[in-house]
């Protein structure tokens, strides 16, 4: 997208959504999440409070149930007070064959000589050394897990090859007189434990990638038996019934739960139940939740900046179609409008107010024109008229006001502008001087007026004759100019001659004739200045003058 697309309205609708609906997004994924994983942690961790209480108590039950059995062994007194123990044996046999873990079951005396046991196992065998026996003889005894000693050789070893280990319950036989009269004791193998959390071992428990442990009072792992030396549980463990979340010594986090195993009040062991969850496999379903929502949030904003494109695109139709029009009227097209659109109350507005402008703009651009034209028209007009009489005092200027022929002005730029020609094309020109003989005496004898009058009528005349073939001056006083261009000596003496005949036989006032002497003389190109022609032309009259006048001298 290049930068201009951006700048839209449509574009930028569009991010805006976006933006704020990814945002809307994340933090709802974000608090989903924490709520949902605060939720799940918990749920979690009291599912493992759950197992590690429930085998608790089902160990707890499990001890006093075999302390009962015992100390109910040791109450009945007539079975130790027999000869011959048989009944004792008896007895004993039939409790051993009731539960199948116990692995022994006997009786010692004060001294700690076993009188009768199961099996007859150790009958004779000096036991006042064992805990059990040690510990049995003040009252009601549990010893903690240890090792078969005496019995290791004497039992069928465990199918998976590992150690015989019992848990001790043991009784004094106290007679009516108060007197110790032995130790009555069992071994239970420890597989009851292993089968009581065998027991809560479900596939899910397994799937979940829970471990159940048994730690006795120095923190050792008493189960699993597999664990036992390369396990350790952390030092610091949550308080009973509670959970936490802790690193275990592979260095991973496991959601860890703890339970105490209630002894019996006659000892404490100090057993504690420890049930561990990776945390990762206890927040699984958290984070699929959380790719599921972040997911479906990408994809619903996705979905909304659609939406939100084509909504925009809805808004931003009526404005593009309007500056479409716009620049179609500024690329001179005039007969486009505005369309107005009947669903954005605003658009159909500032369409109103655009084509209202336009009509007005137009209407002003047409009396603009109008104006224009007249004021051309008017310049026009104005610049024919100055040209007039700019023409007309141009003539006024170049003419002379008594005869209406050429002033000496218009002599000296026509004589000008022909000598230039002459020289550039070769062409001759010629220059005839007149003056009228004797004009003093007209002037003296008829006066001024009679004497104007004679000029102008001479003056008319020449140009009469000359008409188109040259022009006429009056180069001053009673004196003329006749400029005959494109002319060659006969020419021009033809010219002077018909002039001089014409002159002399008008009539230039009632009853009066004059007479005019002529100097004709041709441009020549050895010529530096027209001067130089008109002062040939001036002699040769000198010359007509000197020698009689009413006579045409041509300078040669
Ligand atoms: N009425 C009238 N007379 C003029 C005008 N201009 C010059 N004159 C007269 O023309 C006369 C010219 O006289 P001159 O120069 O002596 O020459 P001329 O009398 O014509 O004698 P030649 O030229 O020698 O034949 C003068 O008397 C001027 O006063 C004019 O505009 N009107």
């Amino acid at each position: 997208m290049t930068l201009q697309r951006i700048h839209t309205f449509r574009s930028r609708i569009t991010i805006l959504t976006g933006g704020l609906l990814l945002s809307l997004s994340l933090v709802l994924v974000t608090s989903s999440y924490y709520v949902a994983s605060t939720r799940l942690s918990n749920a979690s961790g009291e599912y493992l409070v759950g197992i590690s209480q429930s085998i608790s108590n089902m160990l707890t039950a499990n001890l006093i149930e075999r302390e009962r059995e015992i100390i109910l062994l040791s109450k009945r007194l007539s079975l130790y007070q027999s000869d011959n123990l048989s009944e004792l044996q008896q007895t004993i046999d039939q409790i051993k064959n009731s539960y199948k873990h116990y692995a022994w079951i006997g009786f010692a005396n004060a001294d700690g000589v076993v009188l009768a046991s199961s099996d007859g196992l150790l009958k004779g065998a000096d036991v006042s050394q064992r805990p059990w026996f040690i510990n049995g003889r003040s009252g009601p005894f549990i010893g903690d897990l240890h090792k078969a000693l005496l019995l290791e050789s004497l039992l069928p070893k465990p199918e998976d090859g590992s150690a015989i280990r019992f848990v001790d319950f043991s009784a004094p036989v106290i007679n009516e007189d108060g007197k110790l009269e032995g130790v009555v004791a069992t071994h239970a193998n420890w597989l009851w434990a292993k089968e009581v959390l065998s027991s809560s071992f479900t596939e899910a428990s397994k799937t979940k990638e829970i471990d159940m442990y048994i730690v006795n009072n120095d923190g050792d792992v008493l189960y699993p038996d597999n664990h036992l030396g390369d396990i350790s549980v952390p030092t610091t463990l949550p308080k009973d019934g509670q959970f936490e979340s802790l690193i275990w010594q592979d260095g991973k986090d496991y959601l860890t739960s703890t339970a105490f195993v209630d002894s019996p009040e006659s000892t404490h062991l100090g057993w504690r139940i420890v049930v561990r969850q990776p945390v990762a496999i206890a927040m699984s379903t958290v984070n699929e939740l959380h790719k599921l929502l972040l997911t479906l949030g990408i994809i619903s904003t996705l979905f909304c900046m659609i939406l939100a494109y084509r909504l925009a695109g809805m808004l931003s139709f009526p404005l593009e179609r309007l500056a479409g029009t716009a620049k179609r009227i500024q690329q001179g097209d005039k007969n486009v409008t505005f369309q107005e659109d009947n669903q954005l109350h605003e658009v159909t507005s500032l369409s109103r107010s655009l084509q209202d402008m336009m009509l007005s703009l137009l209407d002003r651009e047409q009396t603009l024109l109008q104006l224009n034209s007249t004021l051309e028209a008017k310049v026009q007009s104005r610049t024919a008229q100055l040209e007039a009489t700019n023409q007309s005092l141009k003539a006024i200027v170049r003419q002379d006001r008594l005869t209406q022929v050429y002033n000496r002005l218009a002599l000296d730029e026509e004589l000008i502008k022909h000598y230039e020609l002459a020289r550039e094309s070769g062409n001759q020109f010629a220059i005839i001087m007149v003056d009228a003989d004797h004009f003093k005496k007209i002037n003296d004898q008829y006066g001024h007026t009679i004497g104007d009058k004679v000029l102008k009528r001479m003056a008319a005349v020449l140009k009469n004759l000359v008409d188109n073939s040259g022009i006429v001056a009056r180069f001053g006083g009673e004196e003329f100019t006749v400029l005959l261009p494109n002319t060659d000596v006969e020419n021009a003496q033809k010219m002077a001659e018909i002039l001089r005949e014409h002159i002399e036989k008008t009539e230039m006032a009632d009853g009066l004739y004059i007479t005019a002497s002529f100097g004709v003389a041709m441009y020549s190109a050895d010529d530096d200045h027209y001067e130089q022609v008109l002062n040939r032309a001036d002699a040769a009259l000198y010359k007509a003058k000197e020698t009689g006048r009413n006579k045409v001298v041509f300078s040669y």
